[in-house]
C-alpha cells in the first residue's frame, strides 16, 4: 500500500505521491490509471515528489494522459504545503524557489522564452504575432514557461467554443510537442481573465503555467501592465514579470485528504 494526497490549486487537482521514502516506478499507463476519474482516483495531473541532489526535493509531473510534462504552476504551489516549509524544487524546466505564504505560496517560475524553436514551433515565425491562424480567432502568441503555450487574446471570452477549438489547436502539426492552448480577454489595466485547454489534460479550472505565460504576453503586447490579475474559472492568480526578468506567481493551494492505494493495481 502506498499513501497519497489529493490537493488542488483553484480547482485543478493532483494526486500527489512522496517517492522520496520509497521509490515508485511511475509509467503512462500507471499514470493515466490513477488519473481516470471513473475506474482510478482521478486527477489532472499526478505529482511524483522525489529526492534530487541540488534541491530540497525534485517534482515530476504527469498529465491525465499519461504523458510526463516540464512544468506546473498550480502544483508547484502545492508542494511547499505537502512537504511543510519552504522548497527548492528540481522539475524538468529547472529549479523553481517555492515559498509559502497565507493560504497558499509565491513561486519564481523561473525566465520564459520566446525563439519559435523554445517553443517549440515546427518552423520559424515571430511568436509575439504569430503568423498563423485557426478559423475566425485572432493571431495568437507563444511563450514557453517551462512548457509550451499559445495565446489568443479575444474580445468575448464567453464567445469561443474552447472545448471544440482546444483539441484542435493542442494537435496542430504546428506544434511538435503539442501545446497547451489559452484563450484570454483584457478585463482591465492590470486584469485578464483566462480560460485554458491544457495538453494532455483537456478544460481544466486553472492553469498556473497559462496565467504566467498569458500575463507575459499580454505585458509584451501592452495590453497590460504588471503585476497582474488572471481570473480563470476556479479563481485568480496574481503574476508579475517584467522583461528581461523571472516571472512571480502567487495564489492558493489547497490540501483536500489523504488516502492509501496499493499502486500494484494500477
Ligand atoms: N495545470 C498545470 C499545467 C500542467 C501541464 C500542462 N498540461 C502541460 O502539458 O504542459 C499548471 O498549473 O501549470
Amino acid at each position: 500500500m502506498g499513501r497519497f494526497s489529493k490537493m488542488h490549486g483553484l480547482g485543478n487537482d493532483f494526486v500527489v505521491i512522496d517517492a522520496r521514502a520509497h521509490a515508485l516506478d511511475m509509467t503512462e499507463s500507471r499514470a493515466r490509471a490513477i488519473a481516470d476519474r471513473h475506474a482510478g482516483i482521478g486527477c489532472d495531473q499526478l505529482i511524483l515528489i522525489g529526492n534530487a541532489p541540488d534541491a530540497d526535493v525534485s517534482m515530476q509531473i504527469f498529465n491525465a494522459d499519461g504523458s510526463e510534462v516540464e512544468a506546473c504552476g498550480n502544483a508547484t504551489r502545492c508542494v511547499p504545503l505537502f512537504v511543510g516549509r519552504d522548497v527548492l524544487i528540481r522539475t524538468r524546466a529547472g529549479l523553481l524557489d517555492a515559498k509559502a505564504v497565507d493560504g497558499g505560496a509565491s513561486v519564481d517560475m523561473g525566465a520564459p522564452r520566446f525563439d519559435w524553436d523554445a517553443i517549440p514551433l515546427a518552423y520559424a515565425m515571430d511568436t509575439l504575432t504569430m503568423s498563423a491562424s485557426w478559423e475566425d480567432l485572432p493571431p495568437p502568441a507563444a511563450v514557453n514557461v517551462g512548457n509550451p503555450h499559445i495565446i489568443f487574446f479575444v474580445e468575448d471570452l464567453d464567445a469561443v467554443d474552447t472545448a471544440r477549438l482546444g483539441p484542435i489547436i493542442e494537435t496542430d502539426p504546428l506544434f511538435p510537442a503539442r501545446v497547451n492552448v489559452n484563450f484570454a480577454q483584457v478585463v482591465g489595466d492590470n486584469h485578464l481573465r483566462l480560460i485554458v485547454w491544457e495538453r494532455g489534460a483537456g478544460l481544466t479550472r486553472a492553469c498556473g503555467t497559462g496565467a504566467c505565460a498569458t500575463a507575459v504576453a499580454a505585458i509584451r503586447r501592452k495590453l497590460v501592465s504588471g503585476p497582474v490579475t488572471v481570473s480563470l474559472p476556479g479563481g485568480d492568480l496574481v503574476i508579475d514579470w517584467a522583461p528581461g526578468g523571472t516571472i512571480r506567481m502567487t495564489g492558493p493551494a489547497t490540501h483536500v485528504f489523504d488516502g492509501e492505494a496499493d499502486w500494484s493495481r494500477f
